[in-house]
């Protein structure tokens, strides 16, 4: 009898933690904890980073051991947990391992061991090998890094990291994200950006800065600070063509300015934009700093990455937007590493991206006939 009982209320207990525990709620855990201790180790390198601790990689663009150490410590979280998720990551150890002497990849696994080991705070589970006593081996670490490689493709679950999105924005000392993403056939349903240098308020820009923005597919947008645990749901507020302000890149050769001015003047905008490097766009359009994120080709052929789009794109549609590429269709995630040819993203609120769509094909359609 005793034991009937004791059987029941286990199905009982059991069934309810079922029904009340919402999708993808072990991943959104992982992921901000993953994103929080990223977010410090990217800081704490900016903080100490000297000369020589920056290559170029064969694009030209820089990657800094904070890109190493932040793409080993999330891949290392992620395997722990999810061993059998593929990861397609920014990053890989080639030029690591082939490094005379020791210097970049010795500072790599300092960081990136000091990130695993410390203290676990609300939220971090110790199963995801972070914690005292979790260090690796530099083996390790360097394959943690290349477990980045996975191709990606339109089936099944893989994640993105992008362990330093804004790469130069970081060694200017401005606007940079760590960004991580969960896909399960090819559509983006956890996405996570952590943005250690964004003022939290964007109307107090001397303020506290640090924020990390959180989306999960049919569960909205939220804010939370670097400093601590509490969630903000967002909601982009409602922008009319006459109060819209537009967010792009600082670098000119990611996203043309040219073609965003003239953007501007057929949509009648007189608000300057605001510059920024990397997705931290995303989570600014997302909580109405702006009221849209444009991204113009340069004409370089570049292929645009999905680590760069993915987490942004589930941001703004969760806070109620729209993200699509100048054609008006949504970014395809299922291409592999990149989104294929570049027409670039044009993210904005319900009411105007209609507007904004119209305005960027007759910019782009004047261009291409010029
Ligand atoms: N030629 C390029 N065109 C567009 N984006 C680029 C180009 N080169 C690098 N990027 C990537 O653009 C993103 C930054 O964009 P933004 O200008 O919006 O800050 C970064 O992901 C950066 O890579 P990285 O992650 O290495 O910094
Ligand atoms: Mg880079
Ligand atoms: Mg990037
Ligand atoms: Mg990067």
């Amino acid at each position: 009898m005793h034991n009937r009982l004791r059987l029941i209320l286990g199905i009982i207990s059991r069934s309810s933690t079922t029904m009340s525990t919402p999708p993808f709620a072990s991943e959104r855990q992982l992921a901000i904890s993953a994103v929080r201790r990223a977010c410090v180790l990217t800081s704490s390198v900016f903080n100490k980073l000297v000369k020589n601790e920056t290559l170029t990689k064969g694009d030209k663009s820089p990657v800094t051991v904070g890109d190493y150490a932040a793409q080993a410590l999330i891949s290392v979280m992620l395997t722990h947990a999810f061993p059998a998720d593929p990861i397609v990551g920014e990053e890989d150890a080639a030029e690591l391992r082939a490094e005379e002497g020791k210097t970049l990849r010795e500072r790599i696994i300092e960081l990136a061991n000091q990130a695993l080991v410390s203290p676990l705070v609300e939220g971090d589970k110790v199963e995801w090998g972070i914690g005292p006593g979790q260090t690796k081996t530099s083996a390790e670490l360097l394959d943690a890094i290349d477990r980045g490689n996975y191709n990606g493709g339109r089936i099944g679950r893989m994640w993105t990291i992008d362990p330093i999105d804004g790469t130069k924005g970081f060694l200017r000392g401005e606007q940079f994200a760590v960004c991580l993403s969960l896909l399960v056939d090819a559509q983006v349903q956890v996405g996570i950006i952590g943005c250690p240098n964004l003022p939290f308020d964007a109307s107090k820009p001397e303020g506290e800065r640090g924020c990390i923005f959180v989306a999960v597919r049919g569960q909205g947008c939220h804010q939370i600070p670097l400093s601590s645990y509490t969630e903000t749901r967002l909601t982009m507020p409602t922008f009319t063509p006459s109060s819209l302000n537009f967010l792009e890149s600082v670098e000119a050769l990611h996203s043309s300015h040219s073609t965003t001015d003239t953007i501007s003047s057929i949509l009648g905008i007189t608000r300057p934009p605001v510059r920024m490097d990397s997705q931290a766009k995303y989570g600014c359009l997302a909580r109405g700093d702006g009221g849209l994120y444009l991204r113009m080709p340069t004409g370089v052929g570049y292929r645009e990455k999905i680590w760069d789009h993915a987490p942004g794109a589930l941001l703004v549609e969760e806070a109620g937007g729209i993200v699509t590429d100048s054609r008006g269709l949504p970014l395809d995630f299922g291409l592999g590493r990149t989104l294929g040819e570049n027409f670039g993203v044009v993210a904005a609120g319900k009411a105007v991206h209609a507007a904004v769509l119209d305005a960027v094909q007759q910019a782009t359609g004047a261009k291409a006939k010029a």
